[in-house]
């Protein structure tokens, strides 16, 4: 048997980047000769399987022929007489389709090399459409080398289309789909990620709502990128530029997606878009399984982000109200995340890149004011249950007037 490296640690060391985990393919070996050498099968009937001390991953080289649809729809070919190059033509990308032996020897039968020098994303063979999950790994990878020079080649854009519109990207689980727009939107380009699926036609497959977005005008006094789904790129741009957590990345992709909702003939202002987009966003959290801390948030920044921007006109009870709802005596990390979000969407606008954003000070100023009320004199007055809930308030009310008189 021979033992080849492939995939991302290839590719990466092509590019003088590091390299975060190895695959490796396995030809002429059989399922039972690896399972004697001590290797653990991943899957029942999935030919792979982990080495017995590095836990890297090891595929018998195989072919894939589709049978159906979603992960059940798989069957594989893998036995001792399936080349390399048989194994590296269906892969997903020229730049992922090349192997290393152990002498260090590149093998590239499908010029992955000249494509990585190119800095072009382009697929091996028909055999991409194999895995239509490939339509967002693609966007992914171009989410990530965007800042190399990378893009996607003209006529893998084209296959990419005809899977989108072929309505297969509807069979993916949600458990694959969020792995890859999770792990896409912490790349350095996000908004190239969603580009690249509005391109191809899957951002409507996938995301239609935040599709909606593209060609729904703002006013300009406040967006002068008048258009909704640019504004909504800039953000996702701005939360790279920011490093921002998943879960505020995941609350500015889907912040506006009420504005899909207004009648053009109110456009473009979209009055009370924050409460009508709610019923949307707790939509997309369903259908695409996002965590709870990436759904949730997202629910509150869509609320609540108008808020945000308004901090310094809130009268002490709104502010209190707003603390209140977002529990920030128990979870202040979450609101110093829905701060974070509301800054993105201030900053992701044209030309306001470097604004300064006074809300933010001065909603965690805020927070802490009200934090910092003490509830010991309370109890020592003998306040308790309900009574002790309403003395808080009070005096957590006061302290957010001295704070806003300040
Ligand atoms: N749907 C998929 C998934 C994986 N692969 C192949 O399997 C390799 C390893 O997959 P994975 O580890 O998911 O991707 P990497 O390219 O290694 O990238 P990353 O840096 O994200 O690990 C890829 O390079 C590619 O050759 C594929 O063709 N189609
Ligand atoms: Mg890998």
């Amino acid at each position: 048997m021979q033992i080849y490296k492939v995939g991302g640690a290839v590719r990466d060391r092509l590019l003088g980047r590091p390299i975060s985990e190895v695959d490796w393919v396995v030809v002429g070996a059989s399922a039972e000769q690896m399972l004697e050498l001590g290797y653990r099968p991943v899957g029942a009937d999935f030919p792979v399987f982990l080495h017995p001390q590095t836990g890297e991953e090891y595929a018998l080289a195989r072919t894939e022929r589709k049978s159906g649809h979603g992960y059940g729809g798989f069957t594989f070919h893998a036995s001792p007489d399936v080349t390399l190059e048989q194994d590296l033509i269906r892969r997903d990308l020229t730049v992922n389709a090349m192997a290393e032996d152990d002498q260090g020897n590149l093998i590239d039968p499908y010029n992955g090399q000249q494509d990585l020098e190119a800095r072009i994303l382009r697929h091996v063979s028909p055999a991409f459409a194999e895995d239509p999950l490939r339509v967002l790994r693609v966007a992914r990878f171009a989410a990530r080398y965007a800042p190399l020079g990378f893009s996607v080649a003209t006529e893998t854009l084209m296959l990419m289309r005809e899977l989108a519109e072929s309505g297969e990207l509807a069979h993916l689980t949600a458990e694959r789909s969020w792995k890859e727009i999770s792990r896409a939107l912490m790349e350095p380009r996000p908004d190239v990620f969603v580009q690249v699926l509005r391109d191809c036609g899957a951002l409507a497959a996938l995301l239609p709502e935040v599709d909606d977005l593209f060609g729904v005008p703002q006013p300009q006094a406040h967006h002068p990128e008048i258009d909704t789904g640019e504004h909504v790129l800039s953000v996702l741009r701005q939360c790279a530029e920011h490093d921002q957590p998943l879960n505020v990345r995941w609350a500015s992709l889907l912040h506006d997606v009420g504005k899909g909702l207004t009648p053009e003939d109110q456009w473009p202002r979209h009055i009370a878009h924050e409460q009508k987009g709610l019923r949307l966003i707790q939509a997309i959290n369903e259908r695409c399984k996002a965590p709870r801390d990436c759904a949730e948030l997202a629910m509150l920044v869509g609320e609540f982000h108008t808020h945000g921007h308004r901090a310094l006109e809130l009268r002490p009870s709104t502010l209190l109200e707003l603390l209140q709802r977002f529990d920030v005596f128990r979870r202040p990390q979450r609101f110093a995340e829905f701060v974070a979000a509301c800054e993105m969407d201030a900053r992701g606008r044209l030309g306001l890149e470097q604004r300064e954003y006074p809300q933010g000070a001065y909603l965690l100023g805020a927070a802490e004011a009200a934090r910092q009320v003490p509830v010991k004199p309370l109890l020592e007055k003998g306040f308790k249950g309900a009574e002790l809930g309403e003395a808080l308030n009070r005096e957590r009310l006061q302290a957010l007037k001295a704070y806003k008189d300040q």
